[in-house]
């Protein structure tokens, strides 16, 4: 049976104060959630030791946002896997378009970031999707296949989770139909050689459409970005209605 993760990507959003805030409205509103779904918070780097004492014992596990693939060295402002893995971070988003986007990431590293955080014992979050641009032009398929086979290099398929992110889908409001997310994700998991990994769907999902998105057979979750800032909002997507 796949895992259903719900995980909230805050990206560079909220001090630690508010991240506490955040938490104490947060857990009493997902108490009871069924215990099959797991919740995560992506938070950033400065948010992580605090929230991860704030947490301890308690369902709600926490995931970085990046990683670097070293596990030392002179790699001025990166984290690696084994410091996240210390202070009790269970998942990190590997790849999101975001950082191919701004800071030039590739399939290449995101692979070798990949296998970092698995030898350290994190989950990645392995995030592909394509461009408006390559929609348009009927690329979708080729391009996902490219980023999965690429990214999943040597990669233990049975510590994974992929989130597919239209990047035309994020923080536009302008969500995928949920069946073609479902096929997408549907192709995905054809590439793969585990069919229990957790994949995602990531872009625009909210409390009123998770209930759509999370109805589809292939879908095993939500990598959420602004909606997850809110309490309310983030509580009634991980209490999605199947
Ligand atoms: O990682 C999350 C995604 O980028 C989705 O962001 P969004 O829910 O704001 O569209």
């Amino acid at each position: 049976m796949r895992k259903i993760i719900i995980a909230g990507n805050w990206k560079m959003h909220k001090t630690q104060a508010e991240a506490q805030a955040f938490l104490q409205e947060f857990k009493p509103l997902i108490e009871d959630a069924a215990e099959s779904r797991e919740v995560v918070l992506c938070v950033p780097f400065t948010d992580l030791s605090g929230m991860s004492q704030q947490l301890h014992g308690g369902r709600v596990r926490l995931g970085a946002q990046n990683v670097h693939w070293e596990p030392s060295g002179a790699y001025t402002g990166e984290i690696s896997a084994a410091m996240l893995a210390e202070i009790g971070i269970h998942y990190v988003v590997i790849g999101h378009s975001e950082r191919r986007q701004y800071f030039g990431e590739t399939d290449e590293t995101a692979n070798l970031r990949v296998l970092a955080a698995q030898k350290a014992g994190l989950i990645p979050i392995l995030c592909v999707g394509e461009s408006k641009a390559q929609r348009d032009a009927g690329e979708t398929e080729q391009v996902i296949i490219d980023q999965v086979k690429k990214g999943l290099v040597n990669v233990d398929q049975s510590n994974l989770v992929i989130a597919y992110e239209p990047i035309w889908a994020i923080g536009t409001g302008d969500t995928c139909a949920a069946t073609e997310a479902n096929r997408v994700i549907g192709l995905i998991r054809e590439q793969l050689t585990n069919s229990q990994v957790t994949i995602q769907y990531g872009g625009s999902v909210n409390a009123n459409n998770v209930d759509e998105i999370m109805a589809q057979s292939e879908i095993d979750g939500a990598l959420v970005g602004g909606a997850s800032l809110e309490p309310q909002s983030l509580a009634r997507i991980v209490n999605f209605q199947p």
